[in-house]
């Protein structure tokens, strides 16, 4: 099957001279939820604002469901829903007065009932006749998603969803795009959350200073890159793993207290049981064993460096 959306060879650089996004290439198939992780300025707006058609690319096209954005913009825009950061919509309008017009705008008849049934999902309805000014920051989110969803989008982008909002908006947010990806629409996300993208994302996107790094299955990710440890809490501290366990694959950390063991499948030498045994036979005694699994976090710190 043929991508929903694809990105070929896109670059931009703003009029100021800065490269937001340099060579990017990303297929995204129907139906799958991908999230788009990356610090700060990494280039995940200038990039969903391409495919959305707000800006136009430097260099390179993008495609979206066979049709150029640029010059198919009608076409493009009316199968995409945007949720972005902000609201920028007029503060003195109704909930349901901006919905609907967000339908119109793209180009589709008025539908009340199904309307009403998006602000029921998204707990709006009772505020349906509120302007907008009248609203919780909470629910300013939630009415951009509705406008997202007013014209019944194949493709859904949110940008930043869950940035700033509360537990139960952030879980509403996830099982509202659950549902949307069982009726078969495509949701790209954006998020600073990385156990965000862990829980719902089937495909990760890094990128870093206007480069993709890496897409990749979350699952491959996870097992290419992530690992399973196996921490044993020293009573006293080693100046060095004793050569008795050169077998195992052992590291020593926090100035010696903790000696840690690196899962490995292909090679594990007896198992668990018989590396504590040799632990105990090599005079060393500990305190306590844990065990630790790389999360999608440790993969993306050392994939991007800590602190950027
Ligand atoms: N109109 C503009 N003119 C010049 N530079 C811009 C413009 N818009 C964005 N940039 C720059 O492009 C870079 C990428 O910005 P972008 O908003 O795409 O990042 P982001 O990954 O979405 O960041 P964040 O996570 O902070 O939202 C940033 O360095 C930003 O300052």
């Amino acid at each position: 099957m043929a991508p929903i959306i694809s990105v070929n060879s896109l670059s931009k650089t703003y009029a100021n001279g800065f490269k937001a996004l340099d060579n990017v290439s990303l297929d995204i198939e129907e139906g799958e939820i991908l999230a788009l992780l990356g610090p700060n300025g990494a280039g995940k707006t200038t990039l969903i604002s391409i495919i959305c058609g707000i800006a136009n690319p430097s260099e390179g096209s993008v495609t979206v469901d066979g049709h150029d954005v640029v010059r198919d913009f009608r076409k493009t825009r009316g199968v995409i829903g945007l949720v972005p950061q902000e609201l920028t919509t007029d503060q003195f309008e109704s909930v349901v007065n901006t919905v609907s017009f967000s339908r119109g705008l793209n180009g589709k008849k008025p539908n009340p009932a199904y309307i009403d049934g998006l602000l029921r999902e998204l707990t709006l309805y009772e505020k349906r006749s509120n302007a907008l000014r009248e609203l919780s920051g909470g629910m300013k989110r939630r009415v951009l998603i509705a406008k997202a969803l007013s014209h019944e989008p194949r493709i859904l982008f949110l940008d930043e969803p869950t940035a700033g909002v509360d537990v139960s908006l952030r879980k509403d947010m996830w099982q509202l795009v659950k549902r949307l990806r069982e009726g078969g629409v495509t949701i790209i996300l954006t998020t600073h959350y990385i156990e965000e993208a862990q829980e719902i994302a089937d495909r990760i996107g890094i990128i870093d200073r206007g480069k993709l790094m890496l897409v990749e299955d979350k699952n491959t990710l996870m097992r290419k890159l992530g690992g399973k440890q196996l921490i044993i809490e020293l009573r006293e501290p080693l100046a060095e793993v004793p050569s008795a366990l050169g077998v195992w694959k052992l590291t020593l950390s926090q100035g010696g207290r903790q000696l840690v063991y690196e899962y490995d499948e292909e090679s594990d030498h007896g198992g668990i049981a018989q590396l504590l045994a040799e632990v105990e036979a090599a005079g060393i005694v500990f305190a306590d064993i844990a065990t630790r699994q790389t999360s999608l976090e440790d993969i993306f710190v050392s994939l991007i460096g800590e602190g950027r």
